[in-house]
């Protein structure tokens, strides 16, 4: 995961203090793009330990359609607490725009897209094609999210035998959740090669806006003395043939010797 800590550099030298919703401070980087080829192993940060539960939950909870935090809770997952409201909702964010995007013809609503089903159909019918996107980011519906979504629009091609998926992410926390960002779209990448017949390919993630808080320089410091470890290998354990029915357990991540966690407070 060189190429992760690389990134963190780039945004420690290259960034410009800035200001940010939270009142916290930044030092900010626009404009980032890192490439992680899943053929060489899967790109989990090694350099402090990850929370794989809370990664592997959230995105089975995404692919659900779900935006209340009921489900994380009940599997322990807390990353989504600060942001929900008294009954555990948090607003029309991505389980509602993957699955249930609002269509509008004429100025009426006529129904809901089911981006991901579309986007399964599409690759079948026609893999070529340079149109698989979806996107979490409907601008009618931003101001009832919890917090507009930070991963906001991704894209599939498939080239030969192979799928490759780039994300276009607007808002990236370098320190906290960019390595939880990087191992849910690889994680995503392999279920969709997987349910399709493709080999993953690479995983690109571009930033807009890079930051690494004010008050993670000393985790991002303790972090860049670090060497990097080999990457694990994520093993699937069945054969799955819907994308809808992959279960917590299916998924064992082999050879993951991290470093110790190095704890930092999250921006509200
Ligand atoms: N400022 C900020 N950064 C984020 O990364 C972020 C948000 N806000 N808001 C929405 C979601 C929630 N995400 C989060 C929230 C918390 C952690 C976090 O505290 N991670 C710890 C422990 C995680 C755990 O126990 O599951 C870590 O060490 O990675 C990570 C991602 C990503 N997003
Ligand atoms: O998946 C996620 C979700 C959120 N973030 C970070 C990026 C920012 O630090 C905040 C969002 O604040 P905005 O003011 O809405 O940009 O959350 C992330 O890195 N990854």
């Amino acid at each position: 995961m060189q190429e992760y800590l690389n990134a963190l550099q780039t945004v420690l030298d290259e960034g410009v203090p800035s200001d940010d919703r939270t009142g916290t401070g930044t030092i900010s980087h626009f404009g980032l793009q890192c490439r992680y080829d899943l053929r060489q192993g899967f790109p989990l940060v090694t350099t402090k330990k990850l929370h794989l539960r809370s990664i592997i939950h959230e995105l089975l909870w995404f692919l659900a359609g779900d935006t209340n935090i009921t489900y994380l809770k009940d599997n322990g997952v807390r990353i989504w607490d600060e942001w929900a409201d008294e009954n555990g909702d948090l607003g029309p964010v991505y389980g509602h725009q993957w699955r249930h995007f609002p269509q509008v013809k004429n100025n009426t609503f006529v129904g809901e897209i089911d981006q991901i089903q579309t986007l399964l159909d599409a690759i079948k019918t026609n893999p070529s094609s340079r149109r698989h996107i979806v996107s979490a980011w409907n601008p009618g519906d931003v101001d009832d999210m919890a917090l507009p979504p930070c991963h906001t629009l991704w894209q599939v091609r498939v080239q030969g035998d192979t799928m490759h998926m780039q994300l276009y992410q607007r808002s990236a926390d370098m320190f906290l959740g960019v390595p939880f960002n990087i191992a849910s779209y690889a994680l995503l990448l392999e279920m969709l090669a997987h349910v399709t017949g493709y080999k993953a390919g690479n995983f690109i993630h571009t930033m807009g806006d890079a930051h690494i808080y004010s008050n993670h320089m000393d985790q991002v410091a303790t972090q860049l003395a670090r060497k990097p470890h080999e990457a694990p290998r994520l093993i699937i354990n069945r054969q799955v043939s819907s994308l809808f029915d992959f279960k917590y357990d299916d998924f064992t991540f082999e050879n993951y010797n991290p470093d110790a966690a190095i704890k930092a407070p999250v921006a509200v």
